[in-house]
């Protein structure tokens, strides 16, 4: 092995060990993805999605850099790792990511949807059979991960040199595919796609801390436009993000997601959604002004009925004040929104207070849906679902039973 930040032979990176260099490891041919008739639509909408998985020659997994460093932040790359991935990071949040697990980014052989235009919203994603409840519709790893701080505080022409950069690390294919998201240079690109994450291995960091608050870039995903009451949900585990059906999406509906908090007042989300560029016209959005005012006295009564519990569960004597029925009606507030993304917190809050009053049947029945929909948003062994699961076969031995009756 010769130590080198050649392209070809054996690559040194600080990021692996001498253990782990891959000189030897034979590359392994990856499979073509699949494409062409199962997305039925013209065949460069059929490229947007599958063109990362159709490299003819697959790339040896091996992290290289730092290279092309501006201050802290440099560019980490591995070409082989789930289709190519680039990172603008610090070293150490780089050896985080190194670290971790990913998905492989491939499409399944079927996809469950096709791109099309969609009028007044650009590219969209459209289901082309029937989508069921819980299911995976995608599953992507990050093409390109960017630190906040070369994004918010680097000079406009020396951030776009840089992203350049690091776009140069990743496949010819995968490249091409980053660059047919909407905007118009590498930095809107960024800008208009990406997804906030934190890179931690730190419980409770969050995105305010600009050293490990990033935006990653998760190609195909990109394509999801924006609905208030969305169909699916998508969570980030690592820099894999994955998209999940909250209700059945029949064929022929586009595939949505929401941009932005689902709970807030219409003039609120409207409000944040001009940053995206567009007034947004979902139906949550059109309804007649009687029933959005409606929409709008419950999206407050929900906000005040869930700030209470906060309130009164962690004051002292606060449990005191609590009624049983308020985890009810907190639950009943999301469904009637129709806020079925957010269906494991509203459950989980409900059993909660159940529990507390010694509620068995309402117990066991906000626990089990506590238990499907957490799973549903989060994973299954999200630590959530299982203290739902826990909660809905024995109630008794749960910390929370019977704590608000207990009270002097
Ligand atoms: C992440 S992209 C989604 C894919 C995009 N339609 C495209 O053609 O690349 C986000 C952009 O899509 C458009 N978009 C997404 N949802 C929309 C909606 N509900 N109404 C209008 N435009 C929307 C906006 O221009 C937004 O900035």
């Amino acid at each position: 092995c010769k130590t080198s930040h050649a392209t070809d032979g054996c690559l040194w990176s600080p990021l692996v060990t001498k253990n782990e260099l891959t000189c030897d490891t034979p590359w392994s041919r990856r499979r073509q993805a699949a494409g062409g008739g199962a997305f039925g639509a013209a065949k460069k909408q059929d490229e947007l999605l599958s063109e990362e998985e159709n490299d003819d020659e697959a790339k040896p997994s091996v992290w290289q850099g730092p290279a092309n460093c501006n201050g802290r932040h440099c560019i980490f790359w591995n070409e082989g790792l789930s289709g190519g991935i680039a990172l603008i990071t610090t070293s150490h949040n780089a050896q985080l990511i190194a670290s971790w697990p990913t998905a492989n980014d491939v499409l399944p052989e079927s996809p469950p949807f096709y791109a099309a235009q969609i009028p007044g919203k650009g590219t969209g994603l459209i289901a082309n059979r029937t989508i069921r409840k819980g299911e995976i519709v995608m599953q992507r790893t990050a093409a390109l991960v960017i630190n906040v701080t070369p994004h918010y505080d680097l000079d406009p022409e020396t951030r776009e040199e840089f992203y350049r950069q690091a776009l140069d690390k990743l496949p010819p294919r995968r490249r091409a595919a980053f660059m047919e998201q909407m905007g118009d240079d590498v930095y809107a690109k960024v800008d208009r796609n990406a997804f906030r994450m934190v890179i931690t291995d730190t419980p409770g960091a969050t995105r305010k801390d600009e050293n490990k608050a990033h935006l990653g870039n998760f190609l195909g995903v990109s394509w999801f436009n924006h609905d208030c009451r969305p169909n699916t949900h998508y969570r980030i585990n690592n820099i894999t993000h994955t998209t999940v059906a909250v209700r059945e999406i029949a064929p022929g509906e586009e595939i949505t997601v929401t941009y932005v908090d689902g709970t807030l007042r219409r003039a609120e989300r409207q409000k944040r959604l001009d940053d995206w560029g567009f007034k947004c016209t979902c139906p949550q959005c059109s309804l007649p002004p009687d029933e959005a005012e409606e929409s709008d006295r419950r999206l407050e009564a929900l906000k005040m009925l869930g700030e209470e519990l906060e309130e009164r569960v962690r004051t002292p004597g606060g449990l005191k004040e609590m009624m049983p029925e308020m985890g009810g009606r907190l639950a009943e507030l999301y469904e009637q929104e129709r806020l079925d993304s957010y269906l494991g917190h509203a459950y989980t809050r409900a059993a909660l207070v159940y529990s507390m009053f010694e509620d068995v049947e309402k117990t066991t029945e906000y626990a089990a849906k506590a238990a499907v929909a957490v799973a549903r948003e989060n994973g299954d062994d999200f630590p959530d679902a299982v203290a739902m699961r826990s909660l809905a076969s024995h109630p008794q031995s749960h910390w929370s039973w019977g704590i608000g009756k207990e009270l002097p």
